[in-house]
């Protein structure tokens, strides 16, 4: 048996995630096995569901949100709060655009909010362009979300909020971790944990770190999509001229799928 397959971490299964399938592990000099899978050929066949209609959002895009992340969630899927976020960066070859999983960590009238390092490349990103895109996907519910709009950065309290109800584990991480900066070994993060770990030792409520907070994208536009039967999906669209919270001034149209 491989050493990999005992190491924490590697295996999984007490997380609750997927256990590493032995043919997917690298090897012990870190090469991974080529494996033949017919990506052309997969596909899933959606629909059963009652059609998702223009009134579906009648009381607000909101609700809808929330239903569907709850729907997401009683399906059993990992992290159903999870969304891809996309910003652009301006690079001397022109803007170019960005993406990465963040945790939704709220859901307001007002948009969605999640946390991260202002320093971070994403940061850095939003400080240059204050826009950004972020799409929830649930293939195993054959529904996706889409919110496009401006970011603000919270205000420290509703941050200092969140990181109170944060795991220590993870606010030591947030210390330890320059993220989006190169580190040159496995080893130097681990130090570096363990040095914020012992600066921290005996300090019961260790202090949000400056460059770590929320952001709050504030949708002017929001797309639902349902899977359905034949590729003729179902897709609301709904454009916020007045505000996320203006829903009575909101328009409300289906694209083609
Ligand atoms: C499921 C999942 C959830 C994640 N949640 C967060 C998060 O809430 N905040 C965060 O900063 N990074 C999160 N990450 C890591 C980011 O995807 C990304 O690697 C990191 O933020 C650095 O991105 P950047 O270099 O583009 O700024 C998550 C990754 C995954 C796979």
């Amino acid at each position: 048996m491989r050493e990999e397959q005992n190491s924490p971490g590697s295996a999984g299964g007490e997380s609750g995630l997927p256990t590493a399938n032995s043919s997917t592990l690298p090897d012990r000099f870190g090469a991974v096995p080529r494996v033949d899978v017919d990506i052309a050929a997969m596909r899933a066949e959606y629909g059963g569901d009652p059609d998702l209609t223009e009134s579906w959002p009648a009381d607000g895009w909101e609700p809808l949100l929330r239903n569907w992340i709850e729907l997401a969630t009683n399906a059993g899927i990992t992290e159903p709060n999870a969304m891809v976020l996309a910003t652009v960066e301006l690079t001397d070859a022109g803007p170019r655009p960005a993406s990465r999983t963040v945790l939704c960590k709220g859901v307001s009238a007002d948009g969605v909010t999640f946390y991260t390092n202002y320093d971070s490349a994403k940061g850095d990103q939003l400080h240059a362009v204050p826009y950004a895109s972020a799409t929830f996907a649930w293939p195993k519910v054959g529904r996706q979300v889409t919110l496009r709009g401006p970011v603000d950065q919270v205000s420290t309290e509703v941050t200092t909020a969140y990181w109170r109800s944060r795991p220590r584990n993870s606010q030591l991480g947030a210390w330890a971790s320059h993220q989006s900066r190169p580190v040159a070994s496995r080893e130097d993060l681990d130090r570096a944990l363990a040095d914020v770990t012992a600066r921290f030792d005996g300090v019961e409520q260790i202090p949000v770190p400056a460059n770590w907070g929320g952001y709050i994208l504030r949708p002017e536009q929001i797309e639902f999509w349902q899977g359905r039967r034949s590729r003729l999906h179902n897709r609301i669209r709904i454009t916020l001229p007045d505000g996320p919270a203006a829903i009575g001034s909101a328009r409300i149209e289906r694209l083609q799928p």
